[in-house]
């Protein structure tokens, strides 16, 4: 994979380096969102994303349909959350049954690897969000540059496992244990507020509130000091592999291609051309 998916900018780098010069985080994952939103075509079916980056996306979109710009798009929503952005952005929607193939999916992420590998699901969307940019052809990862990383899952940076609630404590300990033994562990269940975590071996199972996804399931945090060491794709599938785990949030493989808003411009990244800008 390579050239076909490498953006070509509207305007020079030089002259978005210095738009992009002094502009906020958010000024930036617009900059991003504005130049994934070039690839859309009429007629297309899209993905749409869930978050802050992604709301740009959405907004730009919007704005081509009402200009009359863009026509006959269709939108596959990764959450509940991008379902009523989009319908209030008079974006007509649709569902994986009736498009099974997805022409292009534009979405933030959490953390970005040299390999493209990306860390998703910090809004708890993580599911849908797999399922549709799974089933895109070409799935268009919008970021600044905050969210680059030369490993996944460090930082503080919650890798999130989608758990079934039916014995949640119970896919916790199993959870725990196929980690046994690393450095710097720690998992927990994501509460409903968004500031604490409640720990799960010390708390009881009635009296804690869990954050619910769109699923119904509930999302257990995995914290690595130093990030995730070791095969990647071995241990998504321990992952997968423990009864009781929906899903998990290391999108490997999936990322056609990452636009990187900086402050000194934007980096293009796909397959071929990964290390570009690290
Ligand atoms: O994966 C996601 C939601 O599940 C988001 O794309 C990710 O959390 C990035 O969010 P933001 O664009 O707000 O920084």
């Amino acid at each position: 994979m390579g050239s076909p998916f490498l953006l070509q900018p509207s305007r020079s780098l030089t002259e978005e380096a210095m738009a992009a010069a002094g502009q906020s985080q958010d000024d930036l994952k617009r900059i991003a969102a504005l130049r994934a939103v070039e690839l859309v075509r009429s007629g297309m079916v899209l993905g749409l994303g869930t978050g802050s980056t992604a709301a740009h996306a959405l907004d730009r979109i919007c704005d081509l349909l009402r200009g009359g710009d863009l026509r006959d798009i269709v939108g596959i929503p990764t959450s509940e959350w991008a379902a009523a952005r989009a319908a209030a952005a008079n974006i007509p929607l649709t569902d994986l049954a009736a498009h099974p193939v997805v022409d292009l999916s534009i979405d933030g992420a959490d953390k970005v690897d040299p390999a493209l590998n990306l860390v998703k699901g910090r809004g708890g969307s993580l599911l849908r969000e797999k399922m549709v940019e799974g089933a895109s052809r070409r799935f268009v990862v919008i970021v600044d540059d905050s969210k680059l990383v030369s490993r996944l899952g460090g930082s503080g940076l919650a890798i999130p496992v989608e758990v079934i609630p039916f014995g949640w404590a119970l896919t916790l300990r199993r959870l725990q244990n196929l980690f046994d033994g690393t450095p710097g562990f720690n998992l927990k269940l994501c509460t409903a507020s968004i500031n604490t975590k409640a720990s799960a071996f010390t708390e009881k199972e009635s009296e804690i509130e869990p954050f619910v996804t769109d699923n119904k399931n509930y999302i257990v945090d995995l914290f690595f000091e130093d990030g995730i060491h070791g095969d990647l794709q071995a241990i998504s599938d321990d992952l997968l592999r423990i009864i009781g785990v929906v899903e998990h949030g290391m999108f490997l493989g999936l990322a056609t291609s990452v636009i990187v808003a900086r402050k000194d411009g934007v980096v293009l990244m796909d397959k071929e051309a990964k290390s570009n800008g690290f």
